[in-house]
């Protein structure tokens, strides 16, 4: 049995805003995050996991930061994308693990409906999905509440 692993990291910074969009939920906060897209770095870090577990390049290169048809667009988009290149090329996925990284706002109690919404847009059993989060102790770019830093990880099975 062929299993494949991929990893996903990607970076937003605050702007000006009420919400962040973390993994499908409109998380409120007194800042937004800047980004071509809905800036959704959970699920932007879920995405690249998958192809990278393909091989498939990154983000950026199937939908282009500088193609404005991407202007503000909803990150399901991407991550449905990559889950449907998987089962194109023969895979199924086992699992997608994601840490968004950030000092707040608070990811423990939108968790489970991260978790939900994430297991909804790729078909997978909620039980393949983990959403998690910790701080980073106040030190860097996170710890200084500059932006938020997510990373994933994506096993694939050959079905
Ligand atoms: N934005 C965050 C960050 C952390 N959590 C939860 O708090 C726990 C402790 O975080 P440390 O960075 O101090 O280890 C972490 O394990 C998460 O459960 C959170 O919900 N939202
Ligand atoms: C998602 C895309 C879409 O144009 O834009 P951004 O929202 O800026 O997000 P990023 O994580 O920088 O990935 C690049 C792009 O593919």
């Amino acid at each position: 049995m062929e299993i494949r692993l991929g990893n996903g990291f990607d970076v937003h910074r605050f702007c000006e805003g009420d919400h962040v969009t973390l993994c499908g939920i409109d998380v409120p906060h007194e800042r937004g995050l800047l980004g071509h897209s809905d800036a959704d770095v959970g699920m932007h870090a879920a995405t690249d996991a998958i192809y990278g577990a393909l091989a498939e390049g990154d983000i950026g290169q199937h939908f282009p930061p500088s193609d404005p048809q991407w202007k503000g667009a909803a990150s399901h988009i991407f991550l449905e994308h990559a889950v449907k290149l998987a089962a194109e090329r023969g895979f199924a996925i086992a699992n997608i693990d994601v840490t968004l990284i950030c000092e707040r706002p608070k990811i423990g109690p939108h968790a489970p409906a991260m978790r939900s919404e994430m297991a909804r847009i790729t078909g997978l059993d909620p039980m393949r999905v983990s959403v998690k989060a910790t701080t980073s102790e106040q030190l860097g770019f996170t710890g200084r509440e500059e932006g938020i830093a997510a990373i994933a990880t994506a096993a694939l099975v050959a079905s």
